[in-house]
């Protein structure tokens, strides 16, 4: 059920949000020449991640971090998961991808940032990990949090890890895509997508917003193609919801070129942490449930 039901949790970690954190995380990324799925900085970008997750999750025994190896490809996906207390069976998914490209030429020496497509939505997660793990935020369901590799020639990391989760059965009643969270295009603040996505839970997200994030306006658009992760888990048949930065007319110009930097997004992460802040209510709300 899409109760918001959590309240005093919510509004608990919800300040501790800060959008220092995210911008710091989106520097960290983009410093990499480029994190595309076949070079040894795209290896190293996603190792880096890992260890940063690892140390997020410290020593609590519940929280493990794991690298998923692709067969095609050397870049792996990153999975932190929070196991659940008494309703571990049901999962909540929330993922971002950490590869970038500047187009098909990409290669070992390219230079692609790619600071909002998609460190910004990498950012914003970690953000949420850091906030759930200082606050000893305790899930009853199982939350996971992923940066898949490869999404920028076809979805392909989360294709994979979406079809071992329909493969093995799992329950996974949400996932949530955060991929460009920090270029404000529009006036709205957060706009939900209509198409590969699950209506019901764009409602969830659209009162969660209103409920918690009241100053915050949210719009919705299209993409008209499997335009992020959000897709493949549409594709498996699960609920997916893909909250983005803008309206499709008003995307990001700067992404897929070298000038996909923090400079062309007036060096700041203030866009991303409204991101943080929704992921984070969602990720609280959906993992209260009991069975
Ligand atoms: N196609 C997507 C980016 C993308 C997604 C939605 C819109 I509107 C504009 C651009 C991509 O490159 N994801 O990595
Ligand atoms: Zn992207
Ligand atoms: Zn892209």
């Amino acid at each position: 059920s899409y109760a918001i039901d959590n309240q005093a949790i919510v509004n608990k970690l919800l300040p501790q949000l800060q959008d220092s954190n995210v911008l710091g995380t989106i520097q960290s990324l983009s410093n990499y020449q480029n994190r595309f799925y076949t070079t040894s900085h795209g290896v190293s970008a996603s190792n880096w991640i890992a260890s940063q997750w690892k140390q997020l999750a410290g020593s609590r025994s519940d929280v493990t971090v794991e690298q998923f190896a692709h067969a095609n490809w050397p870049q792996k996906s990153v999975i932190l998961t929070i196991k659940g207390s008494d309703n571990a069976a049901e999962t909540v998914v929330l993922g971002g991808h950490l590869d970038s490209t500047v187009g098909s030429g990409t290669g070992e020496s390219s230079r692609a940032p790619g600071a909002d497509d998609d460190a910004s939505g990498v950012a914003s997660l970690t953000e949420v990990i850091r906030v759930l793990m200082a606050g000893n935020y305790q899930p009853r369901r199982t939350v996971k949090f992923m940066a898949y590799a490869a999404e920028e020639v076809g979805l392909r990391g989360s294709a994979d890890i979406a079809k071992r989760f329909k493969q093995q059965q799992a329950k996974v009643v949400g996932a949530l895509q955060l991929d460009m969270t920090n270029y404000q295009g529009d006036a709205e603040d957060i706009f939900l997508f209509t198409d590969y996505t699950n209506a019901a839970q764009n409602t969830f997200l659209a009162n969660l917003a209103k409920y918690y994030l009241p100053t915050l306006k949210v719009g919705y658009s299209k993409c008209g193609y499997a335009c992020s992760d959000h897709a493949s888990w549409n594709a498996q048949g699960y609920a997916a919801s893909f909250p983005f930065e803008s309206s499709f007319n008003n995307s990001n110009p700067y992404i897929h070129s070298r000038n996909d930097t923090l400079a062309s997004m007036d060096n700041q992460a203030e866009h991303a942490l409204k991101f943080s802040q929704l992921a984070l209510a969602y990720a609280v709300e959906l993992g209260s449930d009991g069975p």
